[in-house]
């Protein structure tokens, strides 16, 4: 890993009544530190994909009013190819669909960019890295996910890690661009061996949010993950 880890909140753990101060606690001091998140979260659960309901559209677009920070959209939601467009629309930076859902996962990434977001494709725990390989060449970003989509606060499948090693060799030697982000179940004692791995950017829901700070918590797991890949 070249830079600085990024450290993705997950809102899936925060109090969704109080949202806009949820984010206010992880966007740092005024000029920008350690506390500050790199990106925000947001888990899109439609019932169907997976087995819970979270939130939509009108809550991005009301996010994207709330806060300067980068919005990670992560849709574990059937007919991406349909509803993810609106993501981008709404202002989001980088939008994840789930190649397991995605009927055209090449002409989605190359929709998504021309909206102006990145393009962001995730593989649940099961799914292969080497039957997609061809399409990540179209994405900007890989979510390896190391719980089963549905819920936070699920234990890390170390599994997942060996994928996580094959996606860093691909970029390192130059065949794949991509930001190579984990999610689920990373805490303090799961985030080295993920940094170790090679993963750039790391979901963090109730590590974030069950913490007393939330914003101490990001730069603490931040700390850690740039202690582990060196
Ligand atoms: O996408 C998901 C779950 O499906 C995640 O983003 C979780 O929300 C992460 O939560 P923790 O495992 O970190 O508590
Ligand atoms: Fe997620």
């Amino acid at each position: 890993m070249a830079h600085r880890p990024l450290i993705a909140p997950s809102i899936l753990s925060a109090d969704f009544a109080r949202l806009g101060e949820e984010v206010h606690a992880i966007s740092g001091t005024a000029g920008g530190g350690a506390t500050r998140a790199d990106w925000v979260h947001v888990d899109v659960m439609d019932n169907h994909f997976v087995p819970n309901l979270t939130l939509g559209l009108p809550v991005v677009q009301s996010l994207r009013k709330a806060t300067d920070l980068p919005l990670d959209c992560h849709l574990m939601i059937e007919d991406p190819d349909r509803w993810a467009i609106g993501y981008a629309e709404a202002g989001a930076y980088n939008v994840t669909v789930h190649v397991e859902a995605a009927a055209d996962p090449v002409m989605l990434a190359k929709n998504l960019r021309a909206a102006g977001a990145k393009a962001g494709l995730s593989v649940k725990p099961g799914t292969p890295l080497e039957d997609h390989l061809d399409t990540l060449k179209h994405y900007d970003t890989l979510l390896v996910m190391s719980v089963e989509p549905g819920f936070g606060g699920q234990s890390f499948i170390p599994d997942v890690l060996e994928k996580v090693r094959t996606a860093r060799r691909l970029v390192d030697t130059g065949h794949l661009k991509l930001v190579v982000e984990i999610d689920g179940g990373i805490n303090a004692d799961t985030i080295e061996q993920a940094a170790e791995a090679g993963v750039d950017c790391f979901v963090a829901g109730s590590a974030v949010y069950g913490a007393e700070d939330p914003g101490k918590a990001v730069a603490a797991l931040r700390d850690r993950a740039a202690r582990a890949a060196h």
